[in-house]
């Protein structure tokens, strides 16, 4: 195994936030070896928002956890902020954000935005500030009290999000956040994530199965294919930072998601 960067660090470009060069990630089970990820090589830029889009199975989450280091790869290097992705977890480098909202029901959403701050001995008086900041940043001022099942999905979701930045991390780890959300919620949340992003400038990587939902959002979207999981294509995505809901009726639009509907269908196979 050869994940750890610290040996010989990979040549970085100064605003690189996620460099994978190379990388596998094979799981041994009892029916065999799986290939998670192979050979997957990627660069992924400070203030970028990149979407990841995939057949299920493709890899898309143990990509995503590796980068949070919570798998590790069998080969190849991996680097989040210039450092070995343990080193990144140790630094609190980044927040992640679950499929569920993973919100603990016995604290309220002030105390689960709280806990992390706890953890790293942020002083109550601090931690209240950022509580606050946290919650109008999610559109949540004034639901600080309230219980998770108090909250609607949705809700809980943003208050999800404002957990994962409460500590200011640069990188936002986000996996199919909205998943489980009705079609004009999860809208609304997109909006709502799009602004946040333009006002923090954080490095997000999300992993989606819509391609609506990856063209709106992103500014580079990774099509994967699996068995084993890799890279299929690397797309652009140029559209105006302030861009509404509109921009889905636009010809730039339609055209970005059709490639990518045309590299999830060239990279998939329906034999299973
Ligand atoms: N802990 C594990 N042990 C063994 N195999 C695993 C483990 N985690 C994931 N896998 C396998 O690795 C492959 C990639 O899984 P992963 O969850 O990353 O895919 P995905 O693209 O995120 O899928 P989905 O869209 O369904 O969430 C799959 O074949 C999966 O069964």
């Amino acid at each position: 195994m050869n994940a750890d960067a610290t040996a010989t660090p990979l040549h970085q470009e100064e605003d690189s936030v996620v460099e994978i060069k190379g990388l596998s990630l094979t799981f041994e089970t009892n029916d065999g070896p799986v290939h998670a990820l192979s050979d997957i090589d990627l660069s992924i830029n400070r203030g970028e928002f990149v979407s990841f889009i995939g057949p299920s199975g493709c890899g898309k989450t143990t990509l995503l956890r590796a980068v949070a280091d919570l798998e590790r790869p069998t080969g190849g290097k991996l680097e989040v902020n210039g450092v070995s992705a343990e080193q990144a977890r140790l630094n609190r480098d980044y927040g992640y954000v679950f499929q569920a909202p993973a919100l603990y029901p016995w604290r309220t959403i002030g105390g689960n935005i709280s806990l992390p701050l706890e953890v790293m001995g942020i002083p109550k008086s601090e931690r209240q500030d950022l509580i606050a900041k946290n919650l109008e940043l999610v559109n949540l001022s004034g639901f600080e009290k309230k219980f998770p099942w108090q909250l609607s999905g949705g809700m809980q979701q943003r208050a999800s999000i404002a957990r994962a930045l409460s500590f200011d991390p640069e990188l936002l780890l986000m996996d199919e956040p909205f998943g489980a959300l009705d079609e004009i919620v999860r809208d609304h949340l997109n909006e709502q994530l799009l602004r946040l992003w333009d006002k923090t400038n954080k490095t997000v990587l999300f992993v989606t199965h819509s391609i609506p939902e990856a063209v709106f959002l992103s500014s580079k979207i990774v099509v994967m294919s699996p068995r084993p999981g890799r890279i299929y294509d690397v797309i652009d995505c140029n559209l105006p930072r302030d861009r509404s809901l509109d921009i889905r009726e636009t010809p730039e639009f339609l055209e970005i998601a059709h490639r990518v509907r045309e590299g999830l269908k060239e990279g998939h196979s329906y034999d299973d």
